[in-house]
């Protein structure tokens, strides 16, 4: 099967204190990397970078921030849409992880998928949090529990008026740091939750392998978002908050390894890159690293 790859930079800051996430897509563009994509056969552009227009200079990190991450949402979500439209495979680049607002309502959108779509989240944090619950204000603490239909009504009911996630399609690997509100919600939801303390015990692969089945029963496909604060700061240092003791990338890369193979994988986002707090683009090699992992074909 050919892939056309449809890239999108979704630079976003406004959900976090450390807004240089919005300079995430453009380091990787600068790279040569979608052409190294080109020579492995595939059919590769970079499609758009949505940006964030806050003409009234908004604080970032604070819940007046809302309007700035809906309205970018809303651009993110059509611009994912058309490119499905068009029988590409979106790859969205963040960017802070509230932008998976937007790219996934957009992916189930287009399905017609409300409630009967697969979300595997890859992050060190639940990013569960409602305006009632955060400890932060930051609306990068939120985007799962808006998918799944608890926050603001402008955030949940983005391009449809419905709860895009059903719990039970929906599990969390790598988590290590999260708040009491933010774990209530989820339990209370019977989300599926796999600690980093599990990945250690039973290995990525294994944990992976059940969030592929956990993820396409009953679906009409998944998607795959991967915070790359998952990893163990040493293998990450460009993120936002970093959490000590994560995921080793010789252990989760394998596991990744070909997935564009799978049919009912419909897009993939690797988000909170921080290019102001890398070193040496450690970080950005590695988001590189696990793009071509997914890529890579057998
Ligand atoms: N996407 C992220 N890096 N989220 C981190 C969230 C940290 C914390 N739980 C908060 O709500 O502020």
């Amino acid at each position: 099967m050919t892939h056309i790859l449809h890239f999108i930079g979704a630079a976003l800051g406004c959900g976090t204190k450390k807004p240089e996430t919005l300079e995430g897509p453009e380091a990787l563009y600068h790279t040569p990397f979608l052409k190294q994509l080109n020579n492995l056969g595939y059919v590769t552009s970079w499609e758009d970078t949505i940006v964030e227009h806050n003409p009234n200079k908004i604080q970032a990190g604070t819940l007046e921030s809302l309007s700035v991450v809906h309205d970018f949402n809303h651009r993110l979500a059509h611009t994912v849409d058309d490119s499905l439209e068009q029988s590409a495979f979106p790859i969205v680049i963040g960017g802070d992880h509230s932008v998976a607002i937007g790219t996934w309502s957009g992916v189930i959108h287009h399905l017609n998928a409300e409630g009967e779509f697969g979300l595997i989240w890859l992050d060190a944090h639940m990013d569960s949090h409602t305006p009632q619950t955060t400890p932060s204000n930051c609306i990068h603490g939120m985007p799962l529990a808006t998918l799944l239909g608890h926050g603001e009504e402008e955030l949940t009911h983005l391009i449809s008026p419905k709860a895009k996630l059903n719990p039970k399609h929906v599990v969390l690997i790598g988590v290590r740091s999260f708040e009491e509100g933010e774990q209530k919600l989820l339990e209370n939801l019977n989300v599926r939750i796999m600690f980093q303390k599990e990945v250690h015990q039973r290995g990525f692969q294994a944990c992976f392998d059940e969030a592929l089945e956990i993820a396409q029963k009953g679906t009409k496909g998944f998607g795959v978002t991967l915070d790359l604060d998952m990893f163990d700061p040493r293998f990450a240092p460009g993120v936002g908050v970093p959490e000590t003791d994560g995921a080793l990338p010789t252990e989760t890369l394998p596991a990744l390894q070909g997935l564009i193979q799978n049919p009912n994988f419909k897009a993939f986002e690797v988000v909170e890159l921080n290019p102001t707090l890398d070193r040496d683009d450690i970080t950005l090699t590695l988001l590189q690293d696990i793009i071509a992992s997914v890529l890579q074909k057998s």
